[in-house]
């Protein structure tokens, strides 16, 4: 990445704000994320780190600024329009059905991107282009031993798992995952890393990650940015920002509100 030439950014936020009546969430925040890099987003707890994220993926809608996809405005459209423009954020999968399969799971979902219908899925179950890719998440997602399992009765590591394989399927080109271990036992905690230690592997994804953990960020930022106060303090190279004065203070809590 160092010397190749600057990339379109893949995602881009343009002065991006929301206020929540007199309290202004997150504070005209610019910033480009492209393609190769995973940016981790840190920042004391109510810095504006869910709500930036809420604003990117559609939950939110600002009450000023920009949400830009491949240079497209995409601020106007709804959660599921910019999952479609190839947004995918973890873990607030609405395609996860409880009662059904890990592997029906997945077919679904590799179904829905595919925009094949039913009755198609149904004749050529068996052996479609579409079970084998479902197969493929199912391995890389390191699930294919419980592929018969209902989802619903998945202890909570696998489950998330399939929300990685689900959110896989979907092929996005921007990934979001917001504390992806939180509440999450120690032993299960390193499967869901690996797994986006390999999604940052393919060089065509942004990956964004907003985390407290520092042994988390450590071992997967490109790049870390520092919300304070919904305003961005910090964006740097990990050694940068974390050997950083200002930083330490915002963790410390020596810098006082804006
Ligand atoms: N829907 C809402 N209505 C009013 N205030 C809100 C709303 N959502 C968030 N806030 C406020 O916006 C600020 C930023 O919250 P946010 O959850 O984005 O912070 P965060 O950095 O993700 O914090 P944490 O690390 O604790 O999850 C907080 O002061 C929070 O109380």
């Amino acid at each position: 990445m160092t010397h190749a030439a600057p990339q379109t950014p893949s995602l881009e936020t343009r002065d991006l704000t929301i206020r929540f009546g007199g309290h202004v969430a997150v504070n005209a925040v610019s910033c480009a994320f492209r393609p190769g890099e995973l940016t981790v987003i840190v920042g004391p707890n109510g810095a504006g780190k869910t709500t930036y994220f809420n604003l990117i993926s559609g939950q939110l809608k600002p009450s000023a600024g920009q949400v830009l996809k491949d240079g497209r405005d995409i601020t106007r459209l709804a959660p599921s329009g910019r999952a479609r423009a190839g947004i995918g954020r973890a873990f607030q999968l609405t395609n996860l059905f409880p009662q059904l399969s890990v592997l029906e799971n997945i077919r679904l979902a590799v179904q829905a991107r595919a925009g094949v219908g039913r009755q198609f899925l149904r004749r050529a179950a068996a052996h479609t282009e579409l079970t084998r890719k479902a197969e493929g998440y199912l391995e890389a997602t390191r699930l294919t031993g419980i592929a018969h399992q209902t989802a619903a009765a998945l202890p909570h590591g696998d489950q998330r798992k399939l929300e990685v394989a689900l959110l896989l399927a979907m092929e996005p080109d921007v990934f979001m995952f917001d504390e992806p271990t939180a509440g999450m036992s120690l032993d299960h905690a390193p499967d869901v890393l690996e797994l986006i230690a390999e999604i940052k592997k393919d060089t065509r994804r942004t990956v964004l990650l907003v985390e407290h953990k520092m042994d988390v960020v450590r071992a997967l930022a490109d790049r870390i940015i520092v919300l304070h106060n919904g305003t961005l303090l910090a964006d740097g190279k990990p050694d940068e920002i974390m050997n950083s004065d200002l930083v330490r203070e915002v963790y410390l809590g020596k810098r006082g509100a804006a």
